[in-house]
This record gives structure tokens, sequence and C-alpha cells, in this order.
């Protein structure tokens, strides 16, 4: 109850800042209702007029009748003067005042009239008289109610008026009216007060909105004057609630002509009209629309004067009270600079630099969209290329004229495939072609042939004129393959196996090349197995001096005692070996097993071992090599290393200054297979060889062929003149060697003398031969 009494006595506060404007309002209020009251006021003269006019107390019933019309005329002015002649006019305490007196009088004079009718009423019109003031007072103290002064001054006023003037003229006759009257009265002013206190929250709640709202104008001018975006609203039909000057400036369109239009139709009007592909963002953007859901990012290209601007949409839509979708409020973002931007990261991630093609990623991306968006089983190709002797182009020409090539050959590649081809380079000499139409084999023979043809003509880059050869592996989806993975593994063993049967080739793909591949990496993985289990042996060949016919040397043949294939030769696994890598520990364990076995030979009996490209490339041969005569204890001018042509073509310097190195210390350096190769005569000047190794081939037919006579009487006279000896591989007749020791070649190989044999054989050998 106190705390009521408190709450009722004791006001919230008003915040000093607020005090005038809040009077101001409070005044209003009341001012706003004035009219309806001063027109009661009128009545109430008039009925005063009306009693006088019937004959008794006239004078005094006009005076009050006057006094009446007087308040309530001043009233009016109040009311004019601050609500229709000027609505900011200040409202003074002094104004409040005033009002306050000018309803005190009304209710003092209400009260006096009252009790004057009172006194001549019958007691019918009594009733009808206490509740028609009854109604005044509750609806003054109701009206005005905003101000406590003004309202309670009326209440207070007219119910004192009626108490003082009951009790004055009929004592205590109507005791029980005038308590009835001092407890309405008391009613009535915590009613006003009770009513001020809300109307004053009110004020408060509706200043604390108003400052939330500036605020969020302040921050959101703020917003868009700085950020590249802006905010808006549109009615149900689309149309823009307000026109934001971030949208007047990024469409170059005033107020007025935007907010005729609907946004979803000022945003069309931007579009260029001819590109079919802005009409597809535009449909995803009045898609959304139509959904009525929340949209984020959805991206429409623009023009704006003559530019193309990239713009996101983000909305919610609005829906009333009744839960009737009402528009949308959403932001519009200018991303021009940061699209442009992913769009060149996406473009750089996806393109090749030096040819400006796709790269292997964008490949990839577009094959797997391929597969995962083929409903139809629509088939499509895959054609690998690889350039031959690429490697070659590199080492000998210079990164330089490697790269000229590729842009060469990209730009031939992408003036012979169809248009709807996709062209990547997948890396080094890797290109990627996708077929999706003309797919049936001849076409796509024929489409090969053309691309190999386009490439074989001759190109010629500063001094140097080259030929470019390719080879290339395809495969189709047809071959019920269905995803990424498998067609790039089916072309890519095509393209091995094309590869591996001599270059310049087209090979389709074959389900027997998925099991040679199995096959080729099971025997790798034996290879593994094989190093640790010991399952490889040595054999050697000897090399016969043929003017003596003593033995000079022995070749070692490394051989592979399979557990379950039984035996396997090296043509079956060297070149796997050389793949993978494996040659490395492989080629070291067949050299210090040489050495281990040289050493029980006759001391001027040497061991040539063989060692492969690959070898040479990945370790450190010559401190190999130096670690393993150090072990086994054979002196250096009893090991010979043999070496093809493509090791040195492929190393170069490298393979110069490792010469070099082994000579120095005394190994022997053979040229193996010579003539089979690219036999250029630079090398022969170039590297500080020993020997040649005149191949195979041309021994073979001695006999039958005079160009092969020609050819090896050739080579001798010219290894001659550089003074280096020459060995004949593959003699298997007495005929081929006396025919040789007149050439004047100097040694010879071949299963004249003896197949390659075990390391205890050969023991018995060298004891026999020189027996
Ligand atoms: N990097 C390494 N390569 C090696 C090693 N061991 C062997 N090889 C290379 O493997 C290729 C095949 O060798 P292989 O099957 O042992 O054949 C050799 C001889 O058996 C064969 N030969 C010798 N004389 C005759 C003959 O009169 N007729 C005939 N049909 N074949 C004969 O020639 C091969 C030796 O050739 P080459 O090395 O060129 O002297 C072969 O290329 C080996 O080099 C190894 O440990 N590491």
């Amino acid at each position: 109850m106190g705390l009521y009494f408190s709450f009722l006595v004791k006001p919230p506060s008003i915040p000093s800042e607020h005090v005038d404007a809040y009077r101001a309002q409070q005044f209003r209020a009341i001012a706003a209702q004035l009219p309806l009251a001063c027109f009661s006021t009128y009545l109430m003269a008039f009925i005063g007029f009306f009693f006088a006019w019937k004959g008794s107390h006239s004078l005094l019933l006009i005076s009050f009748g006057l006094a009446l019309i007087l308040v309530a005329t001043s009233e009016l002015l109040l009311w004019w003067q601050y609500l229709i002649q000027d609505k900011t006019k200040k409202v003074t305490k002094t104004v409040v005042r005033v009002l306050a007196i000018e309803l005190g009088l009304t209710g003092l004079l209400y009260a006096f009239i009252t009790i004057y009718l009172f006194s001549i009423f019958s007691d019918h019109e009594r009733i009808m008289l206490i509740s028609g003031i009854a109604g005044f007072i509750s609806c003054g103290g109701w009206i005005f109610a905003s101000m406590p002064l003004v309202g309670l001054t009326w209440t207070i006023s007219l119910c004192a008026g009626l108490i003082i003037g009951l009790v004055f003229l009929f004592g205590d006759t109507y005791i029980l009216l005038e308590a009835m009257i001092a407890f309405y009265c008391l009613l009535l002013c915590g009613v006003t007060l009770v009513s001020y206190h809300k109307f004053l929250d009110n004020l408060m709640t509706q200043s604390e909105i108003e400052k939330q709202r500036q605020l969020v104008e302040l921050l959101l001018n703020d917003f868009e004057e700085k950020a590249s975006d802006w905010l808006w609203e549109t009615d149900k039909y689309g149309c823009l609630r307000y026109v934001s000057l971030r949208l007047m400036e990024a469409t170059g369109s005033d107020t007025e002509t935007l907010i005729i239009r609907s946004y979803p139709n000022i945003i069309k009007g931007l579009l260029s009209a001819s590109d079919d592909k802005d009409s597809k963002y535009l449909d995803t953007f009045m898609t959304s629309l139509g959904s009525k859901k929340d949209f984020n990012g959805i991206i429409v290209p623009v023009k704006v004067d003559d530019t193309t601007r990239w713009w996101s949409f983000s909305a919610k839509p609005l829906f009333d009270n009744d839960k009737q979708f009402n528009g949308w409020r959403g932001v519009t973002s200018d991303i021009t600079d940061a699209y442009l931007h992913e769009k060149q990261m996406i473009r750089q991630a996806n393109s090749d630099t030096l040819t400006g093609i796709g790269n292997r990623h964008f490949f990839n991306e577009k094959l797997t969209s391929f597969f995962n968006e083929n409903t139809t089983n629509q088939p499509c190709a895959l054609l690998l290329l690889d350039l031959d002797n690429f490697k070659m182009v590199n080492d000998s020409f210079g990164h330089a004229t490697g790269d000229a090539l590729l842009i060469e050959v990209t730009n031939r590649l992408k003036d012979t495939i169809p248009q709807n081809a996709t062209l990547a380079r997948l890396g080094g000499d890797e290109f990627a072609i996708i077929l999706s139409s003309d797919l049936e084999q001849s076409a796509v023979t024929a489409l090969c042939d053309k691309l190999q043809q386009t490439l074989t003509q001759p190109w010629r880059h500063g001094e140097n004129h080259l030929e470019i050869h390719a080879s290339i592996g395809i495969a189709f989806t047809q071959d019920n393959i269905h995803n990424t993975e498998k067609l790039l593994r089916a072309s890519d063993l095509a393209l091995y196996a094309a590869k591996d049967s001599g270059r310049d080739t087209i090979r389709f793909f074959t389900p027997d090349m998925e099991i040679l591949a199995n096959n080729k990496r099971q025997i790798l993985n034996d290879i593994r197995q094989a190093l640790t289990n010991n399952e490889f042996s040595l054999h050697y060949q000897p090399q016969i001096d043929l003017a003596t016919n003593t033995i000079k040397g022995f070749e070692a043949l490394v051989r592979w005692q399979h557990p379950k294939r039984g035996f396997i030769l090296p043509s079956e696994f060297i070149s796997l070996a050389e793949e993978s890598g494996l040659i490395v520990p492989l080629g070291n364990w067949v050299l210090k097993q040489a050495c281990l076995d040289a050493q029980k030979w006759p001391s001027h009996i040497y061991v040539a071992v063989n060692a492969s490209a690959v070898q040479v490339e990945r370790s450190d041969f010559l401190a190999e090599v130096k670690k393993i005569m150090t072990q086994t204890q054979l002196p250096y001018h009893r090991l010979e290393i043999e070496l093809t042509e493509s090791t040195l073509m492929a190393n170069d310097n490298a393979a110069l200054s490792l010469l070099n190195e082994l000579k120095a210390i005394g190994v022997q350096i053979a040229l193996d297979d010579f003539g089979t190769g690219f036999s250029s005569l630079s090398y022969l000047r170039t590297f500080p060889l020993d020997k040649i190794k005149i191949d195979r081939s041309f021994i073979s037919l001695l006999e039958s062929d005079d160009k092969a006579y020609a050819i090896i009487r050739t080579i001798t006279q010219l290894a001659q003149t550089l003074h280096l000896s020459t060995t004949a591989e593959g003699i298997e007749s007495e005929t081929q060697c006396s025919i040789l020791a007149g050439l004047s070649v100097n040694y010879g190989q071949g299963y004249l003398y003896a197949k390659p044999m075990s390391a205890e054989e050969t023991l018995i050998f060298i004891n026999n031969y020189q027996a």
C-alpha cells in the first residue's frame, strides 16, 4: 500500500534534457482535446442562460454563463496558438499554469452552476444533474491526466466546489452525497496520477525508441557512405519504400526514376540486354524473390556507365501481423572488385602459366564435372599426348627452347582439335584432350593422325630446326569407365603402351593393358622383396682379345631367380627397376658383387659392369664406386663401367664430370650399344671414353649385309683415330670372328666364346680357357 502510494505521489524522474519537450507533449495532449471540453463549457453556459431567461437569479446565472464563455474561449485560444498556429511554439511553465488556472476556474464555475441548479431542481432532475456532473468530473480527470497540475486542479476544484456548495446551502442534508463526492474525488486524483505516470512512461519509451532510431539511422547512413553496400526495402509489389543515396549513386538514377519502378525491374533494366548468361543470373534472383524465403549472396551482373559491375543481393521477406507477405528488406553490395579478384584467382588456379591453356586442376575439375553432371550417360574420350624426347630438347637446347616448343605445340593442338574439345596441359610435356563428339574409333584415329602430322611440321626456333613427335594414348568412357580416375588411368596406360611401342604412336586402351600394369606393379613389389631375399645373382660373359684369343675381361649380367616365376632375364625387369628408381640399390648390389667375384680372377682380367642412366642420375655414383672399391679392395683399373649414349645424353654436363672423375681414378669407360641410338660423334669427342662396344645388331648382319660391314669398318677406323678400343657384341660364329679380327676390332663377346655363366662356372671357364 505504502509502495503504491509512493508510486502515485512520486512520478518517474524525467531526464533534464527532456523536461521542456515532455512538457510540450503533455500540454499538447491536453490542448488537442480542449475544443471538446470548450464545447461542453459553452453548452453549460447556455444552460445557465436558459435558466436566467426562465426568471430566477437571472443576473447571477448570466454572469456565470459569461464567465464560462470567457474561460472556454481563452482555452480555445491556447488550443489555437499551440496546435494550429504554431505547433513548435515553446510551452513554458506559465502557459501550463494559465491552463491549470483556467480549468480550475471552469471547475469552480461548473460546481457553482451545479449547486445552483441542484437547489432549484426536483429530485428527479437532481439525479440527472449528479450523474451528468459525475461524468464531467471523470471525463476531465481522464482528459487532463497527462498534466497532473491541470487534471488535479480540475477534479479538486469541481469536487471541492460541489461539497462546499452543498454544505453551505443544505447543511448536513446531503452528507452522504458529499462523502461520495469526496471519495470519488480521491479516486479520480489517484487515477489521474496513475495515468500521468503511464503517460510519462510512454513518453520516455518513445524518446528511447526515437533515440535508437536516430542512432540506427546514423549508423546506416555512415555504413552507406563508407561501404559499397546499400539497404533497401520494398512493398509486396517490389516497389522501393525509400531510395538510399548509395542506390542512386550506384544506378546513376534519381529518386523519382527509382521510386516508380519495382526493384527487380530496376535491376532488369541494368542488365545488358543481349547477354543470355546475364539473364540466367537475373532468373536466379527473381526465383529467390518468388520463393519468399531468405536468400543470401545472389550475384547479378549489371551495366552502369557502360561498365559491368557485379552486385550481390541478400534479403529477408517481411510479413505483417496476419503473417501475410508484405515485402522485402535487404542489402545489395557492389562486389565487383572482390568478384573479379576471385575470378582472376580461379583463372590463375586453373590455367597453365606458360601456355595459357587449362592446367591439371582445370582438367580434373572439367572431367569430374563431366561425370557428375552426366546423367544421360553421354560418352567422351580422353586423349593423353606426350612429346617424344622432350627432355632431350630441354637438355640439349636449353629450357627457353623447351618452353617455346611447348607454346608452339599448344598452338598447333589448339588449331587442330574440334571446337568443342577441351585442351589442357597436365604438366611437363603431357597434354590432355577431352572429346565429346565424333567418338567413333576411326574418327578419333583420324584426329590423332592429324595431330601427329601437325606436330611433325618442321619447327624453327632461332638457329635450331626441330621436329616434334608425340605419342598418344586414348580411352573412351564406353570402355565401361565411369569416373575421372579410371578414365585417366586407362588413357595413361594407353599412352604408356604407345611410348613403349616405339614412340610417335597411337594406342587405344584395351583391358589387357590393365593386366600388364598389374603385372608390372607386382614385379616392382617383387624386385623390392628380391633385394632383401638375395634372389639376384650375377652371370658373366667373357670379352676376348681377338688378336691373342685371350680373356681380357667379363661383363657382369644380372639374373633373377624368382621364387614363383623361376629364372627372369634382365630385359624383363631392368626398365621397370629404372622407372621405379629401384635400379639404384640393384645397381649398387651388382657393382659390389661383381667386384667381389672379380677379386677371385687373375689380376689381369677386368670386370665390366652396366650402369643405367637413372643410377647415374639419382645417386652419387662416383662416391658409391669409390666406397665399393675400397670395401672389395679391387684395383680401379680392373673395373670397366658400361654406359649407353642415352646416359650421356640425359646427363650431359653431369655425365662429363662423372666420367672425368672415374677416368682420373683409373676406372675404364665403355660406350655400350654403339650405333643403335643417336650415335652422335660429338660424344666420342667430348667424353673421356676408353672403348666403344659395337652393337649386336650390326654383328648379326655382318655376313649378309654389306652396309653393316661398312658401318663396322667405319666405327673401327673412327675409334682407332680417336685412340679408343672396340668390342664387338654378340659374336656367334667363327666367320664373324675372323671378319672382325680382319677389321682390327680389338675384342669380341658372344655366344661363340660363352653364354653368360655363373660365378663358379666363370672360374672354371678362366682355368680351362687359359689351359
Ligand atoms: N643396368 C644394368 N643393365 C643390365 C645388367 N645386366 C644386364 N643388363 C642389361 O640387360 C640387357 C639384357 O641383358 P642380357 O639378357 O643379360 O643379355 C646380355 C647377353 O646375354 C646378350 N648376349 C651376349 N652375347 C650374345 C650373343 O652372341 N647372342 C645373343 N643373342 N645375345 C647375346 O647380350 C646382353 C649383353 O648386352 P650388352 O649389355 O649390351 O653388352 C642388356 O642390355 C644388358 O646391358 C645390370 O646389372 N645392370
